[in-house]
């Protein structure tokens, strides 16, 4: 978990630097032209104001006793302003909007870039990892275009407040230092209350994940038989609005603490104001300030507040944006989650094809330093060519060391070796090109049938007689040709593809049939060395089960398999029978030779031919 875990709460000047620069980087890249463009409309923007002011100033100094073309030179200036100040804010927002699409594409490319880099899955069960790629999500879909449209509103902020402050500093020096002494406290203010809302969503983030679970268990397709079967839904929904509660009552301490702050501000704000209205009708009835010169001191005194105040909330919305951009850098700087291989060896870009086999040797492994030990020093071989069996009982870990095989996770301790060579010194994907899978947990995904088998080799996305081949050999394929559109029917009752029309919303399958297209993925995949199939006929009737059986003892053949299954009669075929119990191999053999033996294995044959006979 190296960089993910840190806090990311603090912005120190070094933090800030650093995620100033990557941000303007990444804008850069983005959408060069859109942001030189924004940056000259946002200095013509800091302008407007402080011109207009100048101007109005002159124009009414001047309604007696100059030439009138002068005056009329003056006022057409002013109309020009006022055309100018109607047009750039909508440019400034078309281009704002533009700019923001194309960093936030940038954004997430870079996160998806990072997140599928990631081999093992340790760091997916990570909640605190979890949380992070939440804000990290919401970073870049909007904090990289937030930061750098506030950079560019801090910088035309000042411009206008230099602009009006120097104007100011023209008639009255005392006036000038107070106005800019009141926007300190709110500076001060802003950024502490801007801090706090950024712990707080750091702080509800786990809750909000919790109220996420449980809304999309209430509305989901998959659990919505249990769920109304088990007349569980109420207690689901309070489970959900609990969570929210958690959210809601710390959400309004923040913005109780927010309204609070920031009325204060604006009462010092509104009484700054009104000193300097009345102290600038004092001078003029004085005679000291011309008409004039009063709107331009209102003007200013109004202009600097409000500049400053832009400024302030720039700088603040700028705060928690830099946090969850802390978020975002956090995951796609937080490199490999996987052990890489020694530097000599990262040369090894290609996994040779199997040749003797793969070995386990005593393997340890934990999910976590303060989880139990699953397994105990596991010692087992897979000989080229050979289809072995593993078998045991529920929680043996049979799937654990499937998932150290495809390297989901390292051993603690030990090392899988394929023809001598120890996996970790040979990149993830050139030895997952070399597996072909079937797991326990396959995934039923929300997408054409074709596309169903083309996930386990994308390449055949465009070769459908590869796609057919699978589903023949899976014995699926006079199925899915049925199907409303073949193939090319979405296996979804919720998601609709857009081109299909409404009446067509798609079809699902049964779960047997679900199985025999996740045995079609794998066997879409061009001859993998190793072929591991984690309980691939476990939903299946008792006639398919046979089918499916031959059908993998037909691919197998030749072949370097694993096949998990609890169904022994599904194993016996086997040219090895591995159990594993209490985290090491207890038995090993033939079915005969484990028969003869009377150990685990017989009992639990002989166990379950017995439920047969029964049931015969
Ligand atoms: N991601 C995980 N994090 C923590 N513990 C896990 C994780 N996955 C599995 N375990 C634990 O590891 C043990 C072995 O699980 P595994 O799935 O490997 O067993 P199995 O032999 O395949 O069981 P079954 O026959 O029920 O499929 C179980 O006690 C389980 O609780």
């Amino acid at each position: 978990m190296s960089g993910v875990s840190e806090a990311q709460d603090r912005l120190t000047a070094g933090v800030v630097a650093d995620t100033a620069r990557s941000t303007a980087v990444l804008a850069w890249r983005a959408a060069p032209w859109n942001l030189v463009a924004l940056a000259a409309l946002t200095t013509g923007l800091a302008a407007v104001p402080v011109v207009t002011a100048w101007l109005t100033r002159l124009v009414l100094d001047r309604l007696t006793g100059v030439e009138g073309a002068e005056l009329f030179a003056l006022a057409a200036g002013l109309a020009a302003t006022g055309l100018v100040a109607a047009v750039l804010p909508l440019l400034r927002q078309f281009l704002g909007a533009r700019f923001d699409r194309a960093v936030s594409l940038r954004a997430v490319d870079r996160l998806y870039s990072a997140v599928n880099s990631f081999h093992g899955l340790a760091r997916f069960e990570n909640p605190v990892f979890q949380d992070r790629l939440r804000m990290a999500r919401g970073a870049a879909g909007q904090s990289v275009g937030r930061l750098v449209d506030g950079g560019l509103r801090v910088a035309g902020g000042a411009l206008t407040a230099v602009g009006f402050l120097t104007a100011l500093y023209a008639m009255d020096a005392t006036m000038t230092l107070l106005v800019t002494a009141s926007a300190v406290p709110a500076l001060v203010a802003e950024l502490k209350l801007s801090r706090r809302r950024a712990h707080t969503e750091w702080r509800v983030s786990a809750a909000q994940r919790r109220e996420f679970f449980y809304q999309m268990l209430l509305s989901s397709l998959d659990a919505a038989k249990e769920i109304r079967l088990f007349g569980a839904s109420g207690f689901l929904k309070e489970r959900m609005l609990g969570e929210r509660r958690i959210v809601d009552a710390e959400t309004h301490r923040t913005d109780r603490r927010e309204f609070l702050t920031q009325s204060l501000l604006a009462l010092i704000s509104a009484f700054v104001a009104g000193t300097g209205l009345v102290w600038a009708a004092l001078a003029a009835r004085r005679g000291q300030l011309t008409v004039g010169e009063v709107s331009m001191f209102v003007a200013a005194v109004g202009g600097v507040q409000s500049a400053l105040s832009g400024v302030i909330r720039s700088l603040a919305d700028g705060h928690q944006h830099m946090l969850m951009m802390g978020h975002y850098l956090a995951v796609v700087r937080a490199g490999p989650d996987l052990e890489g291989p020694p530097q000599p060896l990262r040369t090894r870009a290609h996994l040779p094809a199997l040749r003797k086999g793969v070995e386990f040797r005593d393997v340890w492994f934990r999910y976590a330093e303060d989880h139990p030990w699953i397994l105990r020093g596991v010692n087992l071989f897979l000989p080229y060519g050979e289809a072995v069996a593993l078998v045991g009982q529920n929680g043996a870990g049979k799937s654990t060391l499937v998932k150290l095989l495809c390297r989901f996770y390292d051993p603690t301790r030990g090392a899988v070796l394929w023809d001598g060579v120890d996996i970790r010194q040979v990149p993830v994907p050139q030895l997952r090109r070399r597996l072909g899978a079937v797991f326990q947990d396959y995934v039923p995904y929300d997408l054409t049938a074709a596309e169903n088998i083309a996930i386990g080799d994308v390449e055949t996305l465009t070769a459908p007689d590869r796609i057919r081949e699978a589903a023949r050999r899976a014995g699926v394929h006079d199925m899915l040709s049925r199907l409303p559109r073949g193939y090319d029917t979405m296996l979804s009752r919720t998601y609709a593809r857009q081109a299909q029309h409404d009446d067509e919303t798609g079809t699902t399958l049964s779960g047997g049939q679900w199985q025999r297209l996740a045995l079609a993925r794998a066997f879409v995949r061009d001859e993998p060395d190793l072929l591991v199939l984690d309980e691939p006929s476990s939903g299946l009737d008792a006639e398919a089960e046979h089918d499916v059986h031959l059908r993998l003892r037909h691919h197998r053949a030749h072949r370097t398999s694993l096949l998990i299954s609890h169904r022994l009669g599904a194993v016996r075929d086997a040219d090895r029978i591995v159990v594993l119990a209490d985290g090491r191999i207890a038995e090993e053999g033939t079915h005969d030779a484990l028969l003869l033996a009377g150990g685990t294995y017989a009992k639990l044959f002989t166990l379950q031919a017995s439920g047969y006979q029964e049931e015969a």
